[in-house]
């Protein structure tokens, strides 16, 4: 695969639940087609990301429909229609942006840690000294400049972590080179992280990373992506979500 000259200094992973369990909170019927939709446009936004900045974007699943939905994603280009109010149209992702996504097979199947720890081995295995990044996949309004922001606040710290909106739950993990990622996601997962000596990074970023804050797991949660623009594959999957019955 194509990877940036020189030496970029993070390989993000992104884990993606089996759709047909996923987002077992959000009480809709369309819950998987936004499950799909929402990891699209996170993993858009990691893609636009500057290539010196972050390296390969590993996803780590074992469902075949999102396997397919970002290989076209990585092979034809962006596949977000359209986009909703408050959010600038998502650009169109160059050839070198796509080229970095990675998917691999959550061989462990055991669970987000496993599979975060096993997106971790083989990432060092294959980008040697570069630090990582665990991303939450449901985050559709993730914007660039956010990550950005956040990384270049993680990488002053062996290990990181981002809380979720709630301050909860843990939205990004990080380790720089040579620090185990450590993995402890679920309930109070951002205080585990913390206890684990993680340094929390919630105060310093604040306010000003709302999109990267803002996973969804609830309709509540959904409404409060929605105001802060989510992107055109969730915008699309929402609009069909409208359409009205035939
Ligand atoms: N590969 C993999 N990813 C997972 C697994 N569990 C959760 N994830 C991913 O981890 C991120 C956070 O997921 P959660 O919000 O905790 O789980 P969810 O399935 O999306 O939602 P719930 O069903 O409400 O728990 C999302 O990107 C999920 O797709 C898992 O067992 N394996
Ligand atoms: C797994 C996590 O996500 P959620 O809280 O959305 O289940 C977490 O925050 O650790």
């Amino acid at each position: 695969m194509w990877l940036p000259r020189g030496g970029a200094s993070w390989t993000v992973l992104l884990p993606l639940k089996n759709l047909a369990r996923a987002k077992s909170r959000l009480d809709r019927p369309d819950r998987s087609l936004l499950a799909l939709a929402m990891a699209l446009d996170t993993v858009t936004a990691v893609l636009a990301s500057a290539t010196d900045l972050v390296g390969a974007v590993v996803i780590v699943t074992n469902d075949q429909t999102v396997r397919r939905a970002l290989s076209r994603l990585r092979d034809q280009g962006d596949v977000s229609a359209g986009h909703e109010a408050g959010r600038t149209p998502a650009r169109a992702l160059s050839t070198q942006e796509r080229a970095r996504l990675v998917i691999v097979p959550d061989t462990p199947d055991q669970g987000l840690n496993p599979a975060l720890a096993h997106g971790a081995e083989l990432a060092a295995d294959r980008w040697p000294g570069r630090s990582l990044a665990a991303l939450s996949g449901d985050l559709p309004a993730l914007r660039t400049a956010e990550l950005h922001q956040a990384l270049a606040a993680a990488g002053s710290h062996r290990r990181a972590v981002l809380a979720d909106a709630a301050g909860t739950g843990t939205v990004l993990l990080t380790a720089t080179t040579g620090s185990p990622l450590g993995p402890s996601f679920g309930p109070l997962s951002h205080d585990a992280h913390r206890r684990s000596g993680a340094v929390d990074l919630t105060d310093a970023l604040g306010s000003s990373v709302p999109g990267l804050r803002r996973d969804v797991d609830t309709v509540d949660d959904l409404a409060q992506a929605r105001h802060l623009g989510v992107g055109g594959a969730t915008a699309a999957a929402l609009l069909v979500g409208q359409a009205p019955v035939p």
